[in-house]
């Protein structure tokens, strides 16, 4: 198995053969480096290990797809609306919204106060250190104007929110920013910072770019209508990834089963 394939790979499927020797398990089984190495040393003969072996194969299809629930990153220059919209899909979905600029007030995720950007300075480690678990076990929407510090692996999805410039520049102004803080941020929408970072941090079929310009682009990124055309996937992604988990386990413990019975009634019928 190429080490690449190996690394990038989780699914596959583990084939149990009966032959001459006893049962062979012949790995078609695309898993993580550290795992394959278990399996392209198989062939393994059957015995009293193939119990557990069964086991590891079942704990390894719910270990490569721990996350039930997907995860989604909502991005954006300030004022393009990342805790309105993500408020609301989370009341559609039901995910968890957590706002990466509360979160870091609340514990201390930074390390103090930039008096020139008018902001914490956040501490990125920290901020994934503490996320780390809620994102393994899914179902999370944040909300946050930065995506590259983030693990990739942690999203099934980026929007982007984006806001025509003077809408945007009245919206911060309503907010009180100051002129330089303004124009850095209406900068930095203007050059479309934040869709260029998503789509360099992770794959572009994952990132999704949205207008946030009026209260019905909100409501329109977050109804059902919409889902079935860009988003689709916010709410039954869930259920699918569950049957699709489930899907994986039962097969491999068919693919196993089948086998291993017939080599037991015909070691029983050899014996009469
Ligand atoms: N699509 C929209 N239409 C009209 N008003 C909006 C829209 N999105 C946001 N707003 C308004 O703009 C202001 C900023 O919205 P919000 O706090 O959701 O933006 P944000 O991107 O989360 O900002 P920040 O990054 O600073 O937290 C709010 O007053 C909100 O009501």
């Amino acid at each position: 198995m190429p080490t690449n394939e190996a690394k990038c790979l989780t699914r596959g499927s583990l084939n149990a053969v009966v032959t001459d020797h006893g049962i062979e398990l012949l790995p078609t089984f695309f898993i993580e480096s550290e795992k394959a190495q278990i399996f392209q040393r198989a062939n393994f003969q059957f015995s009293l290990h193939c119990f557990a072996i069964v086991c590891k194969v079942v704990d390894m299809v719910e270990d490569s797809s721990k996350r039930k629930r997907p995860n989604i990153l909502v991005t954006g220059t300030p004022g393009t609306g990342k805790t309105t919209t993500s408020a609301a899909l989370a009341e559609a979905t039901r995910f968890r919204h957590i706002n990466i600029g509360e979160l870091v007030k609340e514990k201390n995720l930074h390390e103090g106060w930039d008096d020139d950007l008018d902001c914490y300075i956040i501490n990125e480690d920290l901020v994934c250190d503490e996320l780390e678990n809620s994102m393994e076990e899914g179902g999370n929407i944040l909300d946050y104007h930065g995506c590259d510090f983030f693990p990739e692996r942690w999203f099934d999805c980026v929007v982007v929110l984006q806001t025509d410039n003077s809408l945007l520049y009245d919206r911060l102004v309503k907010r009180g920013y100051t002129e330089s803080k303004l124009s850095n941020n209406v900068e930095c929408e203007i050059f479309q910072v934040l869709l260029e970072e998503a789509k360099e941090s992770y794959p572009e079929d994952r990132v999704v770019a949205l207008k946030s310009d009026t209260i019905e682009d909100i409501s329109r990124n977050v109804s059902t209508d919409r889902l079935g055309e860009k988003l689709a996937f916010f709410i039954p992604m869930a259920t699918k990834l569950m049957q699709k988990d489930q899907c994986l386990v039962d097969t491999g413990v068919l693919c196993l089963a089948v086998p291993v019975l017939f080599h037991f009634v015909r070691t029983w019928a050899s014996n009469q």
